[in-house]
């Protein structure tokens, strides 16, 4: 590990997510995110509030050499890809959306390194331009990508289907595999792609779980699943958060270099 790994100089902001804990509206991110940042990335996590479309991003952004955009139970209003929300009984977080669609645009903007998943993923998607399949186990062509709720955590964030890296993408660099397993804990799926995205994995049922942002200068990778259960355990996960991380210290190197 380099110096710059150990003193875990580069900050990574994790947006929150507005939910309550108890009875009280609260900003929470779950600890595996930090925790995957953290000791997966060897980046300092900044946690920042949901403060919805208010917000001005770029405020946010001088300091910040990395994105990271975590997973929710809840879903990025329809709305923003030009859709009404089929499931209206599912949790929505406009205040995060309000946060997280432009920040994702001026990250990329600078170059900032940017890393989504399962939300995040989605998210990107749609700031992209993309549109999502709002109930995937509702299509004919799909299979069911949502967890058994009812089963331990351990088996709901347990491997669920096969995947299918692409041929000459970053994952398939980043991991040296053509084929893995993932876990699978969501009930909506990319549609259209965004403009600009590129597919980097596959379910067997060809529902797309990976993306790389093709004009990304430095690292914009998003995944359906949860590289950050256990991560320590798997190879593929650690490689994954290493290299986002690796990725967030060079830009940190090079604004400083910048500002020297
Ligand atoms: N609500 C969306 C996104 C699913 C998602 O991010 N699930 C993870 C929730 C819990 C966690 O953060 O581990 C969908 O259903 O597709």
């Amino acid at each position: 590990m380099n110096t710059a790994a150990v003193k875990r100089d580069a900050i990574v902001l994790i947006p929150a997510c507005s939910n309550f804990v108890g009875r009280h509206p609260s900003h929470t991110v779950q600890r595996k995110y930090a925790d995957a940042v953290f000791y997966g990335s060897n980046c300092t996590p900044l946690f920042f509030p949901a403060m919805g479309s208010e917000l001005n991003v770029n405020v946010l952004l001088d300091n910040v050499h990395g994105v990271f955009l975590s997973g929710s139970p809840s879903n990025v209003d329809a709305g923003l890809y030009g859709e009404h929300v089929s499931h209206p009984h599912l949790p929505q977080d406009p205040l995060r959306d309000g946060v997280t669609l432009p920040l994702i645009r001026a990250a990329v903007a600078r170059g900032i390194p940017i890393l989504g998943v399962c939300r995040g993923f989605q998210e990107i998607n749609v700031a992209f331009g993309g549109t999502l399949h709002q109930a995937v186990h509702e299509l004919d062509e799909f299979g069911d990508h949502r967890e058994d709720k009812n089963v331990e955590l351990d088996d709901q964030y347990g491997p669920a289907h096969p995947l299918t890296l692409v041929e000459g993408g970053l994952l398939r660099h980043i991991t040296g595999k053509s084929e893995t397993k993932v876990n699978s804990l969501h009930g909506q799926g990319i549609n259209k792609l965004g403009a600009g995205l590129i597919a980097e994995a596959y379910a067997p049922d060809g529902l797309i779980e990976a993306f790389r942002i093709a004009e990304h200068p430095n690292f914009g990778m998003a995944v359906q699943w949860h590289p950050e259960w256990k991560m320590k355990e798997h190879p593929d996960s650690l490689a994954l958060f290493d290299a986002f991380g690796q990725a967030c210290r060079n830009f940190a190197l090079h604004l400083s270099n910048i500002s020297a």
